[in-house]
C-alpha cells in the first residue's frame, strides 16, 4: 500500500479506533407478522410496533429479516451494481453527476470536509429530481433534472427501458425496495434516493500506524434502509457509552436507521445515530443505502400531536429542500466551515434558558 492522498485522511478525532466490538444487540426484528398469510395478527403487529420503537429509542439503527422483499431481486440489483463499477473509469464517468444533474456517478464525495474513499452510482425511483436551485430562502427556483442511465451493462439498460413504459405514469419506481414501502407511506412524498455504492478499497493514510479510515455521519433523511454486502464495516455509535459497534453481516437483512428528519418530527424521541464505514484492506465492499426522503418543499418540523406545552418543540421549521440544497453543495469540497446540521435548527430559547440554568448551578 502506498501513501494516500491527503484529501482522504480524516482528522485524528474522526478516525476509527481499531479495536471494534461486533455488538449482537443490534436489535435483528423479524417482520414476518407483517406477511402473515393467515391475515395479520394484531397483538403481534402491536408486539412488532413496539420492538421497533425501543430499537429506534435504545439504537436509532436495527436490522430486519422475513421482510418480503424477493431475494432474487437483491440479486439482481447486487450483479449490475459489481458489473456497473467493474467497467472502466470512463465509461462510469459517462453517466457522472455534476452541477447540473443532480444524480449519477461519483467518487468524490467529501465527509466532515473530507474525501470519501469510495465509489457512487445514484438514482431516485422517481419521474424527476426536483430540488432548490441554491439554499438562499427568497430563491423559489425548483430546476428539474433526470435520471442518468448508463448504456452498460445491460441490466441497467433495462430498468431504463421499463421507465421508457412508465413514463406516463403517476408513480415510477425502480429497485428492489421500492415494493417494500407500504402505499400510505409513500404517498407523502415524492423522491427516492437509492444509491449503489462501492469499491471501499483500502486507503493508505500517511500516518504507518493508521491502517483504516471511514467516514463518520448522520443521515440526514427520514429514514435509510441499507443492504450491506457480507464483507462488512458499518459501525454505529452505540447510545449507551458512545462506543463504536460493528453491524454484524446478516444474510438477507436489511439495516434500517433513523435519520434527522424523525429526529427533528419526533422531537428528539428517536434520535439520528453517528455511524460511518470501515474500509477493508483485502476486500471491496459493496452497499446499497436507500434513502428516504420528503418532497423538497417540505417543512421538517416536530410533529404537532407530539409536542405540547411539557414538550415544546425543540426545532424551528426548515426547508427540506434548501437544507439538501446546501449539504450537496459542500459535499464534493473540502471545506473550512461545518455544513449545515439539524442542531443549527434548535429552538434557540430553550438553548438559552437552558445555559442560563447551568451558569444559575454553578454559582
Ligand atoms: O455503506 C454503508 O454500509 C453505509 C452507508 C451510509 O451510511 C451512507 O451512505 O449514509
Ligand atoms: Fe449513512
Amino acid at each position: 500500500m502506498g501513501e494516500a492522498d491527503e484529501a482522504f485522511v480524516q482528522a485524528l478525532g474522526h478516525r476509527p479506533k481499531l479495536s471494534i466490538t461486533e455488538d449482537e444487540g443490534i436489535p435483528l426484528i423479524d417482520l414476518s407478522p407483517l406477511s402473515s398469510p393467515n391475515g395479520a395478527n394484531t397483538k403481534h403487529i402491536d408486539d412488532l410496533v413496539v420492538e421497533i420503537g425501543n430499537a429506534c429509542k435504545t439504537w436509532g439503527f436495527f436490522q430486519v429479516i422475513n421482510h418480503g422483499v424477493p431475494l432474487e431481486k437483491r440479486q439482481k440489483v447486487e450483479d449490475a451494481m459489481r458489473k456497473f463499477f467493474a467497467q472502466p473509469l470512463e465509461e462510469k464517468r459517462k453517466v457522472r453527476k455534476d452541477e447540473k444533474k443532480a444524480v449519477g456517478y461519483y467518487d468524490n464525495e467529501h465527509t466532515k470536509n473530507v474525501r470519501d474513499w469510495k465509489e457512487v452510482f445514484d438514482f431516485v425511483a422517481d419521474k424527476r429530481i426536483l430540488m432548490a436551485a441554491s439554499h438562499e430562502p427568497e430563491d423559489k427556483e425548483v430546476p428539474e433534472t433526470f435520471n442518468q442511465w448508463p448504456d452498460y451493462p445491460p441490466e441497467l439498460s433495462r430498468w431504463r427501458e421499463k421507465r421508457k413504459v412508465r413514463r406516463d405514469e403517476k408513480e415510477g419506481g425502480v429497485g428492489i425496495m421500492t415494493p417494500s414501502i407500504p402505499k400510505n407511506v409513500r404517498d407523502w412524498k415524492e423522491v427516492f434516493d437509492f444509491v449503489v455504492k462501492s469499491p471501499c478499497l483500502m486507503p493508505a493514510s500517511s500516518d504507518p500506524e493508521d491502517k483504516e479510515i471511514a467516514e463518520t455521519h448522520k443521515d440526514a433523511g427520514a429514514l435509510t434502509v441499507l443492504a450491506q454486502d457480507d464483507v462488512g464495516g458499518l459501525e454505529v455509535k452505540r447510545k449507551s457509552d458512545g462506543e463504536w459497534v460493528r453491524v454484524k453481516p446478516t444474510p438477507d437483512a436489511y439495516i434500517i436507521n433513523v435519520g434527522d428528519i424523525i429526529q427533528v418530527w419526533s422531537n428528539d424521541a428517536y434520535e439520528s445515530v453517528e455511524h460511518r464505514v470501515m474500509v477493508n484492506s483485502e476486500k471491496e465492499r459493496f452497499s446499497i443505502p436507500f434513502f428516504f426522503f420528503p418532497s423538497h418543499y417540505t417543512m421538517v418540523k416536530p410533529l404537532d400531536e407530539l409536542t405540547n406545552e411539557q414538550n415544546p418543540a425543540k426545532y424551528r421549521a426548515y426547508s427540506w429542500g434548501k437544507f439538501l440544497t446546501t449539504r450537496k453543495g459542500s459535499n464534493f469540497k473540502k471545506l473550512d466551515v461545518e455544513n449545515v446540521q439539524i442542531y443549527h435548527f434548535r429552538v434557540q430559547e430553550l438553548a438559552d434558558k437552558l445555559e442560563r440554568a447551568l451558569s444559575i448551578n454553578s454559582k
